[in-house]
């Protein structure tokens, strides 16, 4: 019901023609059932007339029944389509941090299986209304054949259904907990294809990883969707089961008490046959649409953690910054990772620092020291639960962080590469982007077409000059690069060092820097260091916390490369 509900919310109208025309042809089945048993019991009809009614008779039900089935198809894919569309809005709309709490296996399953599983039940809803409806027809025939055939009919058939969702509810129950186990079986998968490596190095990680984790919830999802479907099939049966109770009913019990005329008795007879086969595609489809509404319970239930999209979040004209960089100031900004009370909480902050415009900062610290946070504070992905994040002396409130985001460009550490460059639309892309390939030594390996990259298959490192490529190329004011350079050769390094973080100090960019490369911590204007979630040390142009420091010769390796090697504005 939750599934046909749905159905009705995307489109009430196209749900209810083709509900009608489902009608109808279940109308026109028992139709044909009465005028079969008028055929062979009514001999004084003349057989021209019939043969028309029975042309007639058939081409309705085909037609209704395409009508129906059409309908119903294009409805459930329209609807797949706008679910599939909504969930990834509303993703998009949600606050990174509340995405990080629901983790990535969560969102995948509920992307992949849980929209399949209301795909799949889609498919059979046509089966279903168009069996339903011949149900349904059969049995108006069989009340205004006998009322009280009806009526004795009417009581088994309610026994029936009321057993029947009694065996069902236990089955929706389990494919519940079965659906639970997918969310967990996912995250096994994560494990597996992310941590191949560490799997195959080591027997026995990998027996325990395969025997305790991967096939113990797998055997649970496969234990309880068996149980599930167990009680479907021994429901279905029984329900199927009844209607013989019915036609021994009427066979043997009620001519004795009841007496009927021939035609009635066979009609009542051929027409509870004819709904058999109807009755056995809907109880072997329940099971899809049980599957189903678990599966849509989940989406309801992620639709309750993530966040309708806003109008304003896509407008065209919102946001657009200005290219150079203005002046922010974090005033006593703090924010707070909960975890279980065997651990202590991390608190990064407050934090109490301005930005200049064009300045050059780095910030060091140790691992787990808050750096990472600070960075997604800065950029505006968290938001901050204290204090006040300034742009030119105006507070960035909740409503103005969508466009806040839109002055930075970022590369974070574990960044994500894109295979075309997205949002830019400007005609000389390429061009430009060829050039900033050649720069970053990568025009050998990668070609640019129409805005997209030839491959993405490349090392780590060359990955993320790409990844820089494509932040270049946003020309924000405010560039943010989390542990950049961790994967860069010596020679490389010097380049982003020297020449690629000058180049957009130049034009005017304000950039910070997360890095643990203390051989080129002079070449900042200042440097944050972080201890604990708190600044420890700002130093103005030279080493954290030791006033102005002296530059560090650099190793002969790292002496810089030609002028030509550098990123240019
Ligand atoms: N999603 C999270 N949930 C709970 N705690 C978190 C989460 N992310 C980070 N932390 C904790 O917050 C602290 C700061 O993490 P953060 O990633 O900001 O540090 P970092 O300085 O960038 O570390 P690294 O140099 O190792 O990248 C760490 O102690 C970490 O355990």
């Amino acid at each position: 019901m939750a599934i046909m509900a749905f159905l009705l919310r995307a489109a009430k109208w196209q749900m209810v023609a083709a509900l009608a025309a489902g009608l109808l042809n279940g109308l026109c089945s028992a139709g044909l059932v009465a005028f079969v048993v008028a055929v062979v019991f009514h001999k004084e009809y003349p057989a021209d007339r019939l043969i028309l009614a029975f042309t007639a008779l058939v081409l309705l039900m085909v037609s209704s029944r395409v009508c129906s089935s059409l309908l119903l198809t294009r409805l459930g894919q329209s609807a797949i389509f706008r679910l599939r569309a909504e969930l990834g809005h509303k993703i998009l709309a949600t606050p990174y941090r509340r995405l990080q709490a629901l983790g990535a296996p969560r969102l995948l399953v509920n992307l992949t299986d849980d929209v399949a599983a209301v795909a799949e039940s889609f498919s059979w809803i046509p089966l279903l209304c168009i069996n339903v409806a011949t149900v349904l027809g059969c049995l108006a025939y069989v009340a205004w054949l006998s009322p009280p055939l009806f009526a004795v009919m009417a009581v088994v058939m309610a026994f029936g259904v009321l057993s029947f969702r009694a065996i069902q509810r236990g089955a929706i129950a389990r494919f519940k907990q079965a659906r639970e186990c997918d969310d967990r079986l996912f995250q096994h998968f994560r494990g597996l294809t992310e941590g191949v490596k560490e799997l195959q190095l080591n027997r026995d990680k990998r027996r325990a990883f395969f025997a305790d984790e991967l096939q113990a919830t797998a055997e649970r999802g496969q234990a309880l969707y068996l149980a599930g479907m167990t009680a479907y099939v021994l429901g279905a049966n029984w329900g199927t089961g009844l209607f013989y109770l019915v036609i021994g009913l009427f066979l043997f019990v009620l001519p004795q008490h009841l007496p009927l005329p021939a035609d009635t008795m066979a009609g009542a007879v051929f027409a509870v046959i004819y709904m058999m086969a109807p009755l056995v595609t809907l109880f072997n489809g329940l099971p899809i649409l049980g599957r189903a509404q678990a599966a849509l319970g989940k989406l309801d239930g992620l639709a309750g953690r993530v966040d309708a999209p806003s109008p304003e979040a896509d407008c065209a004209s919102a946001g657009v910054p200005a290219k150079q960089a203005r002046r922010l100031r974090f005033a006593g900004v703090t924010h707070h990772y909960f975890r279980d009370e065997a651990v202590r909480d991390f608190m990064l902050g407050p934090l109490d620092f301005v930005l200049e415009p064009g300045e050059l900062v780095f910030v060091v610290g140790g691992n787990g020291s808050g750096k990472t946070t600070l960075a997604l504070l800065l950029i505006g992905l968290f938001a901050p639960e204290s204090g006040t994040i300034l742009l030119d002396g105006a507070p960035v409130t909740a409503a103005a962080r969508e466009d806040y985001r839109q002055h930075f460009s970022a590369v974070f550490s574990d960044f994500y590469l894109f295979e075309s460059l997205l949002g830019f639309g400007n005609r000389e892309l390429d061009e430009q982007a060829r050039d900033y390939l050649r720069r970053l030594q990568l025009d050998h390996k990668v070609r640019i077409e129409d805005g997209r990259f030839s491959t993405v298959d490349l090392s780590q490192g060359q990955r993320k000059r790409l990844a820089l490529l494509a932040a270049y190329l946003e020309d924000r004011p405010f560039y943010v690069f989390d542990e950049w350079a961790a994967d860069q050769d010596p020679a490389f390094k010097q380049v982003f060092y020297t020449e690629i973080l000058p180049s957009l100090k130049a034009k005017g960019k304000t950039v910070v820097v997360i890095t643990h490369d203390d051989a080129y911590f002079h070449l900042a204007d200042r440097c944050l260091r972080l201890e604990d979630g708190k600044i420890g040390a700002i130093a103005p142009s030279g080493r954290p916390g030791g006033g102005v420091g002296a530059a560090k010769p650099l190793p002969a390796e790292e002496q810089p490369l030609e002028a030509s090697h550098a990123v240019a504005g």
